[in-house]
């Protein structure tokens, strides 16, 4: 790979001491066919000097041969590879691509694909800081910016760069721009919560290079940032949710003096000696200790002096607690500190991307998947689906590929509830269909139907059943078996 520093011919050990320690922006790119999304990520990765000198001189070779692009790379060429693999059937929905600079890593979630691109992109966003929207100069906003701009904004992105591309073919207008722009400010209303979006626009051209490391002289009157120096500088929102939130992925019985509850901390962090509540029982316990070492290691008669332990484990650590007190908890169920504790419900009102072509039923029972919790729903009512080029909300009774909606969601036992937007990792699902157990659709919680206590649609238990439960979980607690009442 061409030298990105020369740190790293110096001295590679601090080279990499610095890499490690830098900030990562995830972002993707969004734009219509042949606005210029490919060109921009080889652009990226080829300023950034990301890329290896075969590959290099390996499309400097084909861009002469395919001739799309005079004299110039076609740096799309770099990125398009993904296209012959998906010829040979290989799907791959999302690609991630990495450059750094000084001062950021970075990810791209590549999001190929127009048919289902609501799919890719719902897929590639979840996890962004930033959506850049690619913007043809010579087409202006489109009905893809704007179903774009919408997905990145439902999503919860809180950065969107309107990049206006192939300034080069309207010879670096200002007055193009400022249409353009002007064009884009009247679809911002519509965005869901776009007064906590920062945007940026920026004239550029991937081809030429213009305005992506440095500012470019054919376009003197723009006073803004270079691309690369944005994406260095704009304020990442990290996820500030400090409720602590641990979905348990399993009970951890690697010997009867040992009882932990394994999970990846979704928010938060918790020590030694705070309260807990288990929802949805809402039992509550003290945390007795905090393990970092893999607890699947610990000899069979161990005792505690083989567990590594610390006072504190914060978001995103993968942990296992104890708890001072015996209770009962198991797959899916979520621990929180007593004192942020979140609506338990099985009634949520939620936002759904439906992705797949056969069209979402109301009442059809679904399998819904949000963190460690797999239970059984079914969508009750859809209150609108969104027109999202007129931004006009529709009635309807079932969804079509590529559809977004608000519905009602009712699933077959409570569940501890975020809201998407305070909380991307508890506030969101996939939905599966129970037959094909493909993925069909992704929802965002919005807000919870408290359901006081008990839930009013979970099924009474036979005598029978109860004592089978009972008997389980006496004699083979490692199966984590919940407790029926
Ligand atoms: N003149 C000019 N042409 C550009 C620019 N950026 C991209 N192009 C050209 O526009 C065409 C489409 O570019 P791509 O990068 O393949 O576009 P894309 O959005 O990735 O297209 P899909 O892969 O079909 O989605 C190519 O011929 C590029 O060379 C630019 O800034 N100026």
């Amino acid at each position: 790979m061409a030298h990105q520093s020369d740190l790293i011919a110096e001295n590679i050990e601090q080279y990499l001491k610095e890499h490690e320690h830098k900030e990562i922006l995830r972002f993707i790119t969004c734009g219509s066919v042949d606005d210029g999304k490919s060109t921009l990520i080889g652009r990226l990765l080829y300023d950034s000097k990301m890329i290896f000198e075969d590959q290099l001189a390996s499309i400097e070779k084909d861009s002469k041969k395919s001739g799309t692009t005079g004299d110039k790379i076609d740096l799309a060429l770099l990125v398009d590879g993904l296209a012959s693999e998906r010829e040979q059937g290989i799907t791959i929905d999302v690609a991630y691509r990495f450059f750094s600079t000084d001062k950021r890593k970075f990810i791209i979630a590549d999001t190929p694909g127009h048919e289902q691109y609501t799919r890719n992109m719902a897929t590639g966003a979840s996890t962004a800081d930033l959506a850049i929207i690619l913007i043809d100069a010579r087409q202006g906003v489109l009905t893809q910016t704007k179903r774009h701009s919408y997905i990145a904004s439902l999503l919860g992105i809180k950065n969107l760069i309107v990049a206006i591309n192939k300034m080069d073919l309207v010879d670096f207008s200002q007055e193009r721009f400022k249409e353009i722009k002007k064009d884009y400010e009247e679809i911002i209303p519509n965005l869901p919560g776009n007064a906590d979006i920062n945007f940026n626009y920026i004239p550029i051209s991937a081809l030429d290079g213009d305005n992506i490391v440095s500012n470019s002289a054919k376009c003197s009157w723009y006073e803004g940032l270079p691309l690369m120096r944005l994406l260095d500088s704009v304020e990442i929102h990290h996820d500030e949710n400090d409720d602590f939130r641990l979905p348990v992925q399993y009970v951890s019985r690697p010997h009867l003096n040992f009882r932990g509850f394994s999970g990846t901390i979704a928010s938060g962090k918790i020590s030694v000696g705070d309260e807990i509540t288990v929802l949805p029982s809402r039992k509550i316990s003290v945390v007795k200790s905090i393990v970092s070492n893999d607890v699947k290691d610990l000899r069979p008669i161990g005792k505690d002096e083989t567990v590594e332990t610390i006072e504190t484990a914060y978001a995103p650590m993968a942990t296992t607690i104890t708890l001072k007190d015996e209770i009962d908890i198991s797959r899916g169920d979520m621990i929180v500190k007593s004192n942020s504790i979140p609506q338990v419900s099985n009634k949520l009102n939620v936002m759904v991307v439906w992705m797949d072509e056969k069209p979402m039923e109301l009442n059809n029972s679904y399998i819904i998947k949000r963190a460690t919790s797999v239970i059984n729903g079914s969508f009750k009512a859809i209150e609108f689906k969104k027109d999202i080029n007129s931004f006009k909300e529709i009635f309807t009774d079932s969804l079509e590929l590529n559809d977004i909606a608000k519905c009602s969601l009712s699933v077959d036992r409570q569940i501890a509830v975020d809201s998407y937007y305070e909380n991307r990792h508890t506030g969101s699902f996939i939905i599966i269909d129970r037959y094909t157990n493909s993925t069909v659709g992704a929802g965002m919680i919005v807000d919870a139907v408290e359901t006081q206590g008990k839930d009013e649609e979970l099924r009474e238990y036979t005598k029978a059943e109860i004592a089978l439960n009972q008997y389980i979980r006496d004699n083979f607690p490692e199966w984590g078996c919940k407790e029926i009442l």
